[in-house]
């Protein structure tokens, strides 16, 4: 039997574990885990099990132990025209968050980069990095493994790139530190975010270095890659895609529009984004860019771990004679419209409304287009934020929308 009350009650004597419930469909079992669950603890679980996407598609790789979905809301921010190298034309910002005013911030800066004319958008660097790490004896071992690894770029490739038909290995960078060697792997993955791609292929370049020097595979991923946590060579060689985001907005524009004027906007970012940051020890020399990634990421499937180094970013502000030029540089924003979350039904919406789902034409397209996109969309909220404080509409902004 495998009706929800019957799996529920297994679950309950231990005849089965949470993820022993393969006979039945993915619903049936999320609901035996939802009932199991609310039994054991009393909470009510009703909402969790609201939900839209096709189980079955999420639990062949999305979430394991499946019960239901988190809903968070969305709103949209837009429209703004952008020209990218990738980007073109007119968008709207899908944005999933749970923090009342962000939208309102994030649209007002589009407001204003969308009457200046639009927003200027570059990806100017591309690698999704994977760096195992390695066992050697000493120094002088290190030195003929990175030799060999110098030697042999071609064979490399070849390993790495026989795992995936998109994914191109573009540089093999080593690091020597005592008796470890770092090799880091950084690859092409065009339109996929790449992390599965990447891990995948350096697993096979890792085998041929095991199998041709004395090094000796200690972990895949040895923390120069770097995933998820924050990191300064993230910052400075880049990891997914390195994009920058300008506009120059007019005098009247930002009393109009942010209601304060482009020198006081200039002030606002140093002492704030550039001064207190660097007197923070802070990799992030910017006001709230996670904020804008973060909702953008949620929106259209992304990994939302990896809004670590997304976040990983630096706003210039300076007064010039035609207004105030404002950019935003983002070195490490890891994103895909293809493989992760992208394929969930609400994700593949977000992204529809982008006009950017599924693969680009040529390769790699689609993904640099969402870069700029949220780089852009991370430029407005920059620009709104540091006018709330020259105007001093901060708090009032949060009392009226947030609480
Ligand atoms: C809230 C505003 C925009 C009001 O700003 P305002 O200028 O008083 O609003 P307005 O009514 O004059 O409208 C101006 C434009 O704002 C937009 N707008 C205005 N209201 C809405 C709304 N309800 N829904 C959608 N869009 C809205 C809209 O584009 C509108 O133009 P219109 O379309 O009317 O021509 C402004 O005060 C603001 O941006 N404040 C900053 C809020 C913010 O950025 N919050 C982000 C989170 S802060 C945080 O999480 C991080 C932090 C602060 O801790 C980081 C740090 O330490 O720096
Ligand atoms: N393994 C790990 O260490 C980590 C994994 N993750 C997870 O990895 C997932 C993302 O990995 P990712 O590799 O992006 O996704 P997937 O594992 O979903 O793989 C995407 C695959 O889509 C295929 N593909 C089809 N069209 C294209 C196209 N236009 N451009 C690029 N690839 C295309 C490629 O196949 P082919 O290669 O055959 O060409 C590619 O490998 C997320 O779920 C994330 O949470 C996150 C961090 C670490």
């Amino acid at each position: 039997m495998t009706d929800p009350a019957t799996l529920a009650d297994q679950l309950r004597t231990g005849e089965r574990r949470l993820h022993e419930l393969d006979d039945a469909d993915a619903e049936t079992a999320a609901e035996a885990r939802r009932q199991f669950l609310a039994a054991e603890t009393g909470a009510d679980l009703d909402a969790i099990g609201d939900f839209t996407f096709d189980a079955g598609q999420a639990t062949d790789a999305n979430v394991e132990n499946f019960v239901g979905s988190a809903q968070v809301p969305m709103g949209v921010a837009g429209p703004v025209a952008i020209d990218g190298g990738a980007a073109d034309g007119e968008y709207f910002l899908p944005m999933a968050t749970t923090e009342g005013a962000l939208v309102a911030s994030v649209n007002r800066g589009l407001s204003a980069i969308d009457d200046a004319g639009g927003a200027t958008a570059r990806v100017t660097d591309s690698g999704m990095t994977r760096a195992p790490v390695f066992r050697v004896a000493g120094v002088a071992e290190a030195e003929t493994v990175v030799e060999w690894v110098d030697d042999h770029a071609e064979q490399l490739r070849e390993a790495a790139e026989s795992t995936t038909s998109h994914g191109e290995l573009l540089a093999v960078e080593p690091y020597v530190v005592g008796d470890n060697v770092y090799l880091r792997f950084a690859y092409d993955t065009k339109d996929a975010m790449g992390m599965n791609m990447a891990t995948i292929a350096t697993r096979e370049a890792a085998d041929l270095v095991e199998a041709e020097t004395p090094a000796e595979l200690v972990a895949i991923s040895g923390n120069l890659c770097n995933d998820k946590k924050p990191a300064a060579i993230n910052a400075v060689e880049g990891r997914g895609r390195t994009v920058t985001a300008d506009v120059t907005l007019s005098r009247e524009l930002v009393e109009e529009t942010l209601n304060t004027t482009p020198e006081a906007m200039v002030e606002g970012n140093t002492r704030k984004n550039l001064v207190g940051s660097a007197k923070a020890g802070s990799l992030g020399f910017n006001a709230h860019a996670a904020n804008t990634v973060a909702a953008m990421f949620l929106a259209t499937g992304q990994d939302e771990a990896q809004v670590v180094e997304g976040a990983n970013a630096i706003t210039t502000m300076d007064a010039r004679e035609d207004g105030l030029y404002a950019s935003i540089s983002l070195a490490s924003l890891e994103v895909g419209t293809v493989g992760g979350g992208t394929k969930l039904a609400t994700q593949s919406a977000g992204l529809e409304l982008l006009g950017l789902a599924g693969g680009g034409d040529p390769a790699g397209s689609n993904a640099d287009a969402l870069a700029e996109v949220i780089a852009v969309g991370a430029l407005a909220g920059e620009l709104s934020l540091i006018a709330a404080f020259c105007s001093r509409h901060l708090a009032s902004a949060h009392e009226d929308l947030g609480r």
